[in-house]
C-alpha cells in the first residue's frame, strides 16, 4: 500500500522522537521548559487583534514538500523582525526538517528576534515534543486531527495547557472539526490544504466555516495569497490567518505583510 505524504510524516517523526528520547531523557527536557523564557500569550493577542482588523500568524517556512525549496534568503531572526514591523500579530516556525528543512533552532533564533508570541509548527504525536516546544520558548503547538486519535490529542492539548500554552487544533473536514470541538481549545484552524494529498483550496473553508461555533475562533490557513482572499474569507467569518509561502516569496517581507492586512472590508466601508 502506498503510504500519503502525512502517513510518511508520521512513521519518521515517531522515530525521531524515540531517537531524541534517547539523546535527551524527558526529565531533562521538562527541566528545560520549566526554565524557559515566560509564555507570550498567543490566542488573546489573535483575538484581540481580530478585533480590532485581522490577526496573523506569519510563519516563517523556507521549503514544503509538495514546493521545494521557497525561500533562499532565509534568516529566521530577520524575518521575524520584518514580520513584525509589517504587523504580523504571531509567528509559526516549521522545525521539521526532513518535509519542511525547518530546525529548532529557527524557532529560537525567531523567538529572540521579536515579542511576538510563537507556534512552533511541527507533527505532534506525544507530550515529549510539548515539552520541547516549551524548552524552545515556543507559546503554542498544533494539533493536527488528521494525524493523532482522540485520546493523543487530548494528551497533547493537556500537556500545552500544563505549561500555560495555546493549542491550535488544526482540521480540514467535517469529521475532524467534529473531534476537534470535543477538545478545551478556544483556537480552530481550516486547513485549506489537504495534508495527505497536498491539494489546496478555498472551499474547504468556505464549506467548514458554517460549523465552526461563535465561541472558537477561526484560524483560517494555507493557500491564502492576497488582500482579496483575506476579505473573500472574512465574508465566511473567518478574521485571523496563518500564511507562509505567499509572504515568503516577497523580498520586501515587512511590506508585504502591510500590504496584506490592508483591510479592503474595512477601507472599502462595507
Ligand atoms: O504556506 P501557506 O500555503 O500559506 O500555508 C501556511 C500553513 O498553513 C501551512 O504551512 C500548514 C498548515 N498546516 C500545516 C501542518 C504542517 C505543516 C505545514 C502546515
Amino acid at each position: 500500500m502506498t503510504q500519503t505524504i502525512l502517513e510518511k510524516i508520521k512513521a519518521y517523526k515517531l522515530e525521531e522522537v524515540a531517537a531524541d528520547k534517547r539523546t535527551t531523557p524527558l526529565s531533562e527536557v521538562e527541566a528545560l521548559a520549566a526554565n524557559a523564557s515566560p509564555v507570550r500569550p498567543f490566542a488573546e493577542a489573535l483575538f484581540d487583534a481580530s478585533k480590532e482588523n485581522y490577526g496573523l500568524i506569519a510563519e516563517i517556512k523556507k521549503a514544503s514538500p509538495s514546493k521545494g525549496l521557497i525561500r533562499e534568503d532565509f534568516h529566521p531572526a530577520e524575518l521575524a523582525k520584518a514580520y513584525a514591523e509589517g504587523g504580523a500579530t504571531c509567528l509559526s516556525v516549521l522545525t521539521d526538517t526532513p518535509s519542511f528543512q525547518g530546525a529548532k533552532q529557527f524557532l529560537i533564533d525567531a523567538r529572540a528576534a521579536c515579542d511576538l508570541p510563537v507556534l512552533r509548527k511541527d507533527f505532534m504525536y506525544d507530550t515529549y515534543q510539548v515539552a520541547e516546544a516549551r524548552s524552545m520558548g515556543a507559546d503554542c503547538i498544533l494539533i493536527i486531527m488528521a494525524s493523532v486519535s482522540d485520546t493523543q490529542a487530548s494528551e497533547l492539548e493537556d500537556a500545552a495547557m500544563h505549561y500555560g500554552m495555546d493549542a491550535l487544533i488544526e482540521t480540514h473536514n467535517a469529521e475532524e472539526l467534529e473531534r476537534a470541538l470535543a477538545l478545551k481549545s478556544r483556537m480552530i484552524g481550516i486547513n485549506n490544504r489537504n495534508l495527505n494529498t497536498f491539494e489546496t483550496t478555498l472551499d474547504t473553508t468556505r464549506t467548514l466555516s458554517k460549523h465552526v461555533p461563535g465561541e472558537r475562533m477561526m484560524v483560517c490557513e494555507s493557500g491564502l495569497n492576497s488582500p482579496e482572499d483575506l476579505a473573500d474569507m472574512a465574508r465566511y467569518g473567518a478574521r485571523s490567518f496563518l500564511i507562509g509561502e505567499s509572504l515568503m516569496r516577497q523580498e520586501d517581507v515587512a511590506s508585504a505583510t502591510r500590504h496584506l492586512l490592508a483591510n479592503p472590508l474595512r477601507a472599502g466601508g462595507m
